[in-house]
Parts: C-alpha cells; sequence; structure tokens
C-alpha cells in the first residue's frame, strides 16, 4: 500500500475527532466537508484516564480541508463519518479520487447503510465497517469535545479468507457484524425512547418507562433468537437478561446525555430511525408491534402524543 494521506469524509464530530486522532498516529489526513469548512486548524478537547482520573487536554491539529469538488490526489485508505442515510452519496462525491484496492472504512450507527456503501464499491476495494462507543460534541466548525472515552472497532464487512487487516492492526475485529448488532439492539431501545419523551438517557430507567423498556427488551430478544433472523448467527447471545444489563449499563453510564436521536428530533434534522428501528422492522421474520410504534413515534412527528399515550399504557 502506498503512503497516501489518509481521506476522512464528513467534518462532523466523528470526522473532525477522527481527523485528529489519525494525524495524531503520525498520517498525513485531508478531511472532506459539505457545507461548512472546518478552517486549518481544529482543536480537539480529549478526554484521558490517568491513574483512574479523566482529565481534559486542549490540543491544536492541522488538516488541510477540502470540498469535495476540490480533491485532486488520489487516496488509499478512506473513513466516511456521516450520519448512516448520507453514506452511500458522499463516498460517490469522492468516488473518482478513491483507488482501486482502498481500504474504505465507515463509522455510523446502525445497519443497512454499509450495504448499500458495498453496492458501489468495485472488487478489489475493501470495506471495513465501523463502529465507536466513543463521545464527541461539536462545539464550532474548528472545535470538538470528547465527552465519553469508548472503543473503536473495524471489520471486514465481506469476510475474505485469509482475512485482511484494517491499516490500524489494533483496531480489527473478526466478527464485526456481532458488535453491530450489540450496539444496534441498545440504539433500538435508548434512542427512540428518549427522543419521543424527551428525556436524557439515564430517565428511561425511571420507574414510569420500566414496563415499556421491558416489554421493549423482550421483543428484541425475541427477534435476536428467532432461527430465520438474517443477524441470527451473530444475535443468540441476546437474550433479555442479556439485552437489559446492556441497555441498564450504557443507560447508566451516558445519564446526562441527550441520545442522538433525541438530539436530532430536537434539532429538527433527520434521524437514523431506517437504519435503526427500520432495519429490525425490515428483516424480522415476526410481528414487532412495540418497535413499529417507537419507529412511528419517530417518523411521524404529528403522531407523537399519540404514541406516548400507546407506549406508556404497555404493562
Ligand atoms: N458523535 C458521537 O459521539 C457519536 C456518533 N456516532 C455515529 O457516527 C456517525 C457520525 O456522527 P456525528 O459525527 O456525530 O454526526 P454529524 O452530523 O456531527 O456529522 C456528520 C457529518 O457528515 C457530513 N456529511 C454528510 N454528507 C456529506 C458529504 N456528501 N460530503 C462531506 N460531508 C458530508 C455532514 O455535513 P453537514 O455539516 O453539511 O451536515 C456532517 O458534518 C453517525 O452515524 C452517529 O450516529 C456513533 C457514536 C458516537
Ligand atoms: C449509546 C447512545 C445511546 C449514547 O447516547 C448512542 O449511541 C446514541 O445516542 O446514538
Amino acid at each position: 500500500m502506498k503512503n497516501t494521506p489518509w481521506l476522512v469524509i464528513g467534518a462532523g464530530a466523528i470526522g473532525l475527532f477522527w481527523a485528529c486522532k489519525l494525524e495524531k498516529l503520525g498520517n498525513k489526513v485531508h478531511l472532506v466537508y459539505r457545507s461548512e469548512s472546518p478552517g486549518k486548524k481544529i482543536t480537539l478537547e480529549s478526554l484521558t484516564n490517568e491513574d483512574g482520573q479523566q482529565k481534559i487536554t486542549a490540543t491544536k491539529h492541522k488538516i488541510k480541508s477540502f470540498a469535495a469538488d476540490e480533491l485532486s490526489e488520489q487516496y488509499d485508505n478512506v473513513l466516511l463519518c456521516t450520519k448512516s442515510f448520507d453514506l452511500k452519496d458522499a463516498f460517490l462525491k469522492v468516488a473518482g479520487h478513491i483507488t482501486d484496492d482502498a481500504n474504505i472504512a465507515c463509522l455510523c450507527n446502525g445497519i443497512g447503510a454499509q450495504e448499500e456503501l458495498q453496492s458501489v464499491l468495485s472488487d478489489n476495494q475493501t470495506l471495513w465497517a465501523g463502529i465507536t462507543s466513543e463521545g464527541v460534541l461539536k462545539i464550532e466548525a474548528n472545535h470538538i469535545k470528547h465527552t465519553g472515552l469508548g472503543d473503536t472497532y473495524f471489520g471486514e464487512w465481506r469476510p475474505s479468507t485469509p482475512a485482511k487487516t484494517f491499516p490500524i492492526d489494533s483496531l480489527t475485529v473478526t466478527n464485526i457484524r456481532q458488535r453491530m448488532i450489540e450496539k444496534l439492539a441498545v440504539n433500538a431501545v435508548i434512542n427512540p425512547i428518549t427522543a419521543i419523551f424527551n428525556i436524557h438517557n439515564g430517565d428511561i430507567l425511571n420507574d414510569e418507562f420500566k414496563p415499556l423498556v421491558s416489554a421493549t427488551l423482550s421483543e428484541l430478544a425475541n427477534i435476536f433468537s428467532h432461527p430465520k433472523f438474517s443477524y441470527a448467527e451473530q444475535s443468540q447471545h441476546l437474550t433479555c437478561e442479556n439485552l437489559k444489563n446492556r441497555v441498564n449499563t450504557i443507560a447508566q453510564l451516558t445519564r446526562l446525555n441527550r441520545s442522538s436521536m433525541h438530539e436530532d428530533i430536537r434539532l429538527q434534522r433527520q434521524t437514523e430511525n431506517s437504519f435503526i428501528s427500520g432495519f429490525l422492522l425490515n428483516n424480522s421474520p415476526i410481528d414487532l408491534p412495540i418497535q413499529q410504534l417507537l419507529f412511528n413515534g419517530i417518523a411521524f412527528p404529528e403522531q407523537r402524543e399519540e404514541t406516548q399515550k400507546k407506549l406508556l399504557s404497555i404493562t
């Protein structure tokens, strides 16, 4: 592989964070923005864990930013950091600048956009699906804050033999689909409930929401154990108890945060609903009345009040 710069696409919270991180790892990085240029220097307020104490340090990173039509080089390593609904189009805007054997990685929530992206790649390009539990907030066009320490993993979307290694070796996993379905399960509970009821993540643990959360988890456990579910091989371990532990832990750890879907609804932005609840509804071999209500509560704002009542009447 040639030593060309990494191309990071999307100057949102995660894109800026990864542009800085890749630069810190010693790589040359070019960043593609859509509406607002972050300029030449990005400030990263990072969170580190030293001797059990979390510390914040601000660093400045020189990164070259481009609009897609300003690119002139060819790239071997690409990291797409858009929301799932923008993924394929964002790639297509720069596709002419990506080499025929490039590593193309993406880091978006939900499932479905990865296959859309795979469908426009050439046979020798490798798609690396990624997930991250880092928390990052964009404060200004050129300023981000690391709000939660987490992990990031990449795995081949279509596993090859012998298995390939991601350009950053330590981030490679062989079971990315399992990790993605685990993350999707958490997002399918916390995101729509917090967005529909306008509450912080920790509030879903309150007594008022216990019957709803419990019914949502049990419906999810039914899909995940169903032999005809398209991810059955990767989801058998997600029993009701296992899901409850995962959701409770994340809700507790992020109790004062707003979920990304809650924030999208609050700011009247497009949500990733179709790639979270929508993915489950489209791929489930059984009816999912609760997930359908959650999907509708997000997709149809005019039904939200009615949906809230229905969801709270679940026993
Ligand atoms: N932030 C976080 O802490 C976490 C985020 N995630 C996931 O990571 C993904 C990215 O999240 P986040 O960074 O917060 O989202 P943002 O909305 O902050 O950033 C997405 C960026 O992608 C840009 N974009 C969209 N289309 C294009 C395009 N064609 N060319 C160039 N840029 C484009 C958008 O540009 P524009 O400014 O024009 O809209 C926007 O700046 C999401 O799927 C999210 O769910 C996962 C875990 C944590
Ligand atoms: C884990 C969680 C729920 C944290 O807010 C998240 O991934 C999101 O908001 O999309």
